[in-house]
């Protein structure tokens, strides 16, 4: 994947002259045009419907200027966020997307990924409270929706400003920077169908463009991207990662996305849909329409009888294969829409979720005639706060 990072870098040029409205950008793609000055520490937030996600930069080196004057409350700000991987009992650092020695606004230094549900923001600006971070920082750039939700809560409770910077500006910047600085960020899954052959096998993504982007978050946006600065939104849904939580949390009496999916993975979605062969009982060939295909997905519930044999992971599983085959369906419509062959899905409804990752694979694959290709992206929820990240310049 090394070739990319030079493709990648003459197109970030462009990125880092001019922004949309012309205003000169103060870090692009590379991140490594940047003056100095914008004070430590360094955070990008997006603030989405269900999880709020947090990127420290963490430079490599202190300048002496920096030492001389670092106060003490920014050194225990820098080793509480690196030396745990846990904070309070709802953030977690993902320590495995850990980026070492990135460049951005001319220095060196690590990224840190850290999360915690959007519910937990009063919590959170209470440690930032305690901790002294808003002693110290005054203003924080912040990206999707809660930017603006919990802009007043920001200024009241911690007097902090939020630096706002648009949630698909930020997506795309974010994406362009983090494939461009990870070999092997960007992936397909081969022989998706096959349980122990399966594998995830690295995708050399050094000429991107044109690429349809499926955000999968709580709801589900569509952007198309033809180039650095040019994209646009095409569609999206309501029926996303959210629906899939929310209607597995009153189906299954579960309480968390974790187990959700654990639940999921041990279920089988057959007990539950209706399938061509329950209908056809076999293929209905003339439309190719093979008998193991769902013909309605929870079709079978409408039955007492059924119902009282059905599991718990059944209906977890039924509930994630609903969820994904109707965005996977969507994404395909939109990239035959617009003539593209190539879809990104990222967003953390695929945290930890194979399962979905391979139901997409497939079906684009299946329903294309092998003309589309589903690809995914190691850093799947945090492109929103890098890119967000990148475009601060300190003031708000
Ligand atoms: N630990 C978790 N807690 C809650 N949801 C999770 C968790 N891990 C993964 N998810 C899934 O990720 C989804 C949220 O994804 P993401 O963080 O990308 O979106 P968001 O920014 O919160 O939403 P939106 O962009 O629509 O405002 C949830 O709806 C759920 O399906
Ligand atoms: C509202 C946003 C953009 C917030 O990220 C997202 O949740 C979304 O795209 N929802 C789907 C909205 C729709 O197009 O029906």
């Amino acid at each position: 994947m090394a070739p990319q990072i030079s493709k990648l870098q003459s197109e970030e040029k462009d990125i880092m002259a001019e922004s949309a409205n012309g205003d000169i950008l103060v870090n692009g793609v590379n991140g490594e045009s940047e003056s100095e000055e914008t004070p430590m520490p360094w955070f990008g937030m997006d603030i989405g419907g269900t999880l709020c996600k947090l990127v420290y930069f963490e430079p490599k080196h202190i300048t002496n200027d920096e030492l001389d004057c670092e106060v003490e409350i920014l050194k225990k700000i820098r080793k509480y966020l690196i030396k745990n991987a846990s904070y309070g009992k709802t953030g977690h650092r993902d320590l495995h997307l850990q980026m070492e020695n990135v460049p951005l606004r001319g220095r060196l230094g690590t990224l840190h990924f850290i999360r915690f549900p959007t519910s937990e923001m009063g919590n959170f600006l209470i440690l930032a409270r305690s901790k002294g971070i808003a002693t110290l920082v005054t203003t924080v750039c912040a990206t999707g929706g809660g930017a603006y939700k919990f802009e007043a809560d920001f200024k009241k409770e911690v007097n902090m400003k939020l630096a706002k910077f648009d949630e698909f500006d930020s997506l795309i910047k974010g994406m362009q920077y983090v494939d461009a600085h990870n070999p092997t960020e960007c992936y397909y899954w081969s022989k998706p169908t096959e349980e122990k052959k399966s594998c995830k096998v690295n995708y050399d993504f050094s000429n991107p463009y044109p690429f349809l982007v499926v955000n999968i978050g709580s709801g589900v946006s569509v952007l198309t991207v033809h180039g650095p600065n040019d994209y646009k939104r095409v569609s999206g849904t309501s029926i996303g990662g959210g629906t899939f939580l929310g209607l597995c949390c009153l189906l299954t009496g579960c309480n968390s996305f974790e187990e959700a999916i654990e639940l999921a993975a041990g279920g089988d979605n057959r007990n539950v849909d209706k399938l061509v062969r329950d209908i056809y009982g076999g293929d209905y060939e003339r439309f190719g329409l093979p008998g193991d295909l769902v013909a309605s997905s929870f079709g079978q519930m409408n039955s007492r009888d059924r119902r009282s044999k059905v599991s718990r992971e059944d209906l977890a599983k039924a509930t994630l294969v609903t969820i994904t085959n109707n965005i996977g369906s969507i994404a395909r419509m939109c990239a035959l829409q617009e003539k593209i062959d190539r879809v990104v899905f990222i967003g953390n409804f695929l945290r930890v979720n194979p399962i979905s990752m391979k139901l997409l694979a497939y079906a684009m694959d299946y329903w294309s005639n092998g003309t589309m290709k589903a690809l995914f992206l190691e850093h799947e929820g945090y492109f929103g706060a890098v890119g967000c990240l990148l475009q601060f310049n300190g003031h708000s």
